[in-house]
């Protein structure tokens, strides 16, 4: 995407009926051709007074309301750009509220699915976006465009005042300013990405180590991770110091123009004055036009830097994708869920780059059933989970739900089908209620608190307090206490099918038997139940067992692989605790 196509993108937003920034772009426009006119008419009227002291008759009250009207004038250019940073401010945090919206909307389900997706990079990225388009809509936009026709009109003004050969002379300098800018924009735009991608680094790298902050501290690593950090901020450093560099050649070449200019320019104008074929007004007004353009060109080289490593930003937001810009897109209402799923695995494989996970993968699970997906460490029984509820897609073999090939079914359909609980749930930093209530599960609070309270959620017994500020990832709870929470909201969800990922592990036998019993109970022929675990207590209620092994899959009741699968009974002799 180039940065014409980002300028054009985001002036389309501002102007798209759905984000409601007309007014505002109507207000700041108005007040901007406001500031445009002040500052052209504050240097004439300069002007007007120094050609009414160099003739040397006064007439003291107009006079003193011509200085008036020129203090007016310079006051109400300030106050109009003060004025013109409200319309500003509300357009800039609209359009980041809607990229970040878009952002999360197309990128949350990558984080999810991804187990590699950077979540840090993405926060980092989109917490840049509000201070990026300030530099663009206010910085480009909101200066650089206004400028440009403040140039035009002081050139027209200076054009019926002064000799030709002046607006000339200005158009000249002005036109090598911007052939100089111009050239140095590429070198500009690579080393604002890289600048940009170093930024990310750090963001990502910060995020890492802030949510790993008890690894980090307890393993007494901290002056390691410092500087660590400490090494990928001095690349970004080293990144930014390199774009400033850029800015120094490039403002070098860029005031050797306007400098040159501006001694020709005035040198002319001083010696024209003084033969007397300008007036000495003339003169202040060429200076004051000159200087009016000159001065804010030098502020628009650091704009532009800071905006090159902007566009580079903002670029790589857009390129998340996500549902149209202009509009904000309506919310589907979740349809009502479907009888119990059943679901198909045929010669199923799958790899992780050359690591082959799973091979010739079949079974059969009937809609309705409670299955146990069993199997050492790292045999692949969340990666086959993963396959299952459409969250990975098999390199071979087909999965079928309902009769229905998974790969063909959209992503958020696949998860109304196929519900899953990820091995490391990780809860809001929102109160205990919001965590237990929260979608899809559809169920009371005092029913919820009962069953909380019957599943000792304390080991006193004491009263759950939905309150409870359950902190960072449910911090403040026990790893038990987590499960609890999950599988109570878990029984207040209708889907055809929930994938369990170990979401008992930290449960006692006896507690862990009660919940599944419960989840059971509560979902019977509504729901098929897949439960990964390593204890095989429940392995005799199972009505069927999914025991995976070196890439292959044995199916079947838990006596029939007991009596047919050599394997499968050895896994079981180990006892739980030498399998966990
Ligand atoms: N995103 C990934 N990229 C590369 N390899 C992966 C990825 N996820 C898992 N693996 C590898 O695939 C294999 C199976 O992992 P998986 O998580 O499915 O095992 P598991 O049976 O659920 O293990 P555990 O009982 O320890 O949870 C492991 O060797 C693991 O290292």
């Amino acid at each position: 995407m180039s940065t014409f196509a980002v300028l054009r993108t985001l002036l389309g937003l501002m102007l798209s009926r759905g984000l409601r920034l007309r007014g505002d772009v109507a207000g700041s426009t108005a007040v901007e051709a406001v500031g445009i006119g002040l500052g052209v008419l504050g240097p004439y009227l300069l002007k007007l007074v120094v050609d009414r002291l160099a003739a040397g008759t006064i007439d003291p009250l107009p006079f003193v309301l011509l200085i008036a009207a020129f203090v007016l004038a310079w006051s109400g250019t300030n106050l109009t750009s003060a004025v013109k940073y409200v319309f500003t401010t509300r357009i800039i945090n609209t359009l980041a509220r809607r990229l970040t919206e878009r952002a999360i909307a197309s990128h949350l389900p990558v984080v999810a699915r991804e187990r590699e997706a950077d979540s840090g990079q993405l926060l980092g990225m989109l917490e840049r976006v509000p201070y990026n388009l300030q530099l663009i809509v206010d910085g480009i936009l909101g200066r650089a465009a206004p400028m440009l026709i403040q140039v035009v009109i002081s050139l027209v003004v200076i054009a019926t005042l002064v000799p030709l050969i002046y607006v000339a002379l200005m158009a000249a300098v002005l036109g090598g300013y911007f052939v100089a800018t111009r050239l140095s924009a590429r070198p500009f735009q690579a080393q604002a990405q890289a600048a940009n991608q170093a930024m990310a680094a750090v963001s990502g790298t910060l995020g890492d180590i802030l949510r790993n902050a008890r690894r980090v501290v307890f393993n007494g690593n901290l002056a390691a991770e410092v500087q660590a950090v400490s090494h990928i901020a001095h690349e970004r450093q080293a990144a930014s110091v390199r774009l400033a560099w850029l800015l120094v050649a490039t403002a070098a070449a860029q005031y050797l123009v306007v400098g040159g200019g501006l001694i020709l320019l005035l040198g002319l104008g001083g010696l024209d004055a003084a033969r007397g074929q300008i007036s000495v007004g003339d003169f202040v007004l060429l200076q004051a036009y000159a200087f009016r353009l000159a001065v804010p060109l030098g502020g628009l080289g650091f704009i532009f830097r800071q905006a090159s490593v902007a566009f580079a930003n903002i670029k790589d937001v857009l390129a998340l994708g996500g549902p149209a810009l202009g509009a904000t897109a309506p919310v589907a209402p979740p349809s009502p869920p479907e009888a119990a799923a059943a679901i198909e695995l045929d010669g199923v494989g799958y790899r992780y780059g050359s690591e082959r996970v799973l091979r010739d993968v079949a079974a059969r699970i009937a809609a309705g059933s409670f299955v146990l997906l069993v199997g050492p460490n790292g045999a692949g029984k969340s990666t086959l989970a993963r396959l299952i509820a459409g969250l990975l897609e098999p390199a071979e073999g087909v999965i079928r739900i309902d009769g229905a090939d998974m790969a063909a079914i959209a992503e958020p359909e696949r998860h109304r089908r196929v519900l899953y609980v990820p091995q490391f749930i990780g809860l809001f930093n929102r109160s205990l209620g919001e965590n237990a209530l929260y979608p899809p599960t559809r169920q009371g609070e005092s029913d919820l608190r009962a069953l909380l309270e019957e599943w000792r959620f304390y080991a006193d017994g004491r009263p759950v307090d939905f309150g409870l500020a359950v902190g960072e990832q449910g911090e403040r709870l026990s790893g038990g206490q987590v499960q609890k929470l999950e599988l109570a909201r878990l029984m207040g969800v209708r889907s055809p099918a929930i994938i369990l990922d170990e979401t008992t592990s930290s449960l006692d036998a006896p507690a862990e038997r009660k919940a599944v019993r419960a989840l059971r109970e509560r979902h019977r022929d509504r729901t098929t139940l897949i439960l990964i675990t390593h204890r095989l207590g429940l392995a005799g209620e199972a009505d069927q067992v999914l025991f995976v092994h070196e890439g292959h899959l044995a199916a079947g009741s838990h006596a029939d692989l007991m009596a047919g699968d050599v394997t499968y009974r050895a896994f079981c002799a180990m006892g739980d605790e030498a399998r966990a």
